[in-house]
């Protein structure tokens, strides 16, 4: 489905992302992993487009997106999580998902205000908002929401754009641990259906072991190793890679 080739991305004489080849499946679960600064973020820059990679490709069902912007690689079928800064803070939890499905639509703000009315519109920003389990918080304030709801806002937000592959940029940061198993759920929940596949970057492992069907280790840019979660945990140079040092 979603695949990179020889992804190089380099800064002077440095390789921040080196060589990289991955393969996604339909419906598969990725897990990224790697200390600090080992090129996760930039990969998944590379991938979606916000950085131009400066040698190999991206191919999606066998199309090479290299060269697209990032906007036509989401109107592919890419998303990627939006920043807190996409969220309307002084809009409601539903406003937000619903202009997220009209953005996705093609519509401008002010067709929106006419579309608002539209069933159809309204219907997909709740089915969105049922997946993540906001339903109930439809109504507050965006700005209001606690850590572990604005992620799931997030996400909602994502689900708006019906992406066919997902990359979600550490979506645990800043989650209370009593919030965690329940956004990990939701989490689990985006590739039960339709296909959909996941990439994730996260440094929680106990959270990688629960959802990733296979993981990608990542080391001074270069892709160390990519297996299922037993092989890659046994493996040696991952361990010795990460001898002493916070995944
Ligand atoms: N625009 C840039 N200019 C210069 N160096 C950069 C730039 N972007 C990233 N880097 C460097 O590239 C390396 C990889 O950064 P990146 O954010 O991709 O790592 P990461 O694995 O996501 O790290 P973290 O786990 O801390 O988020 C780091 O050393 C970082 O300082």
């Amino acid at each position: 489905m979603l695949a990179t080739r020889g992804l190089t991305w380099r800064i002077g004489e440095v390789a921040i992302v080196d060589s990289v080849a991955i393969d996604l499946a339909p419906g598969e679960f990725l897990g990224v992993i790697g200390p600090n600064g080992a090129g996760k973020t930039s990969l998944f820059n590379l991938i979606t487009g916000l950085r131009r990679a400066t040698e190999g490709q991206v191919t999606l069902d066998g199309q090479d997106i290299s060269a697209l912007p990032p906007y036509r690689r989401a109107r592919l079928g890419l998303g990627r999580t939006f920043q807190a800064s996409s969220v309307f803070g002084s809009l409601s939890v539903r406003e937000n998902v619903r202009l997220a499905v009209q953005a996705h639509r093609g519509g401008s703000m002010k067709l929106w205000r006419r579309a608002a009315a539209d069933r159809e519109v309204a219907a997909a920003a709740d089915a969105a908002l049922h997946r993540v389990g906001l339903t109930h918080r439809g109504t507050a304030l965006a700005g209001t929401l606690a850590h572990g709801e604005k992620r799931k806002l997030e996400i909602a937000l994502l689900l708006a754009g019906e992406p066919r592959v997902m990359l979600l940029d550490e979506p645990m940061a800043g989650v209370s641990a009593e919030d965690v198993p329940d956004l990990v759920q939701v989490i689990r929940s985006l590739t039960g259906d339709s296909g959909r596949s996941v990439l994730m970057v996260e440094h929680h492992m106990d959270v990688i072991l629960e959802l990733a069907d296979r993981i990608a280790v990542m080391h001074h840019g270069a892709l160390l190793a990519c297996d299922t979660p037993e092989t890659v945990m046994a493996n040696p140079t991952v361990q010795e890679a990460y001898l002493g040092e916070e995944l």
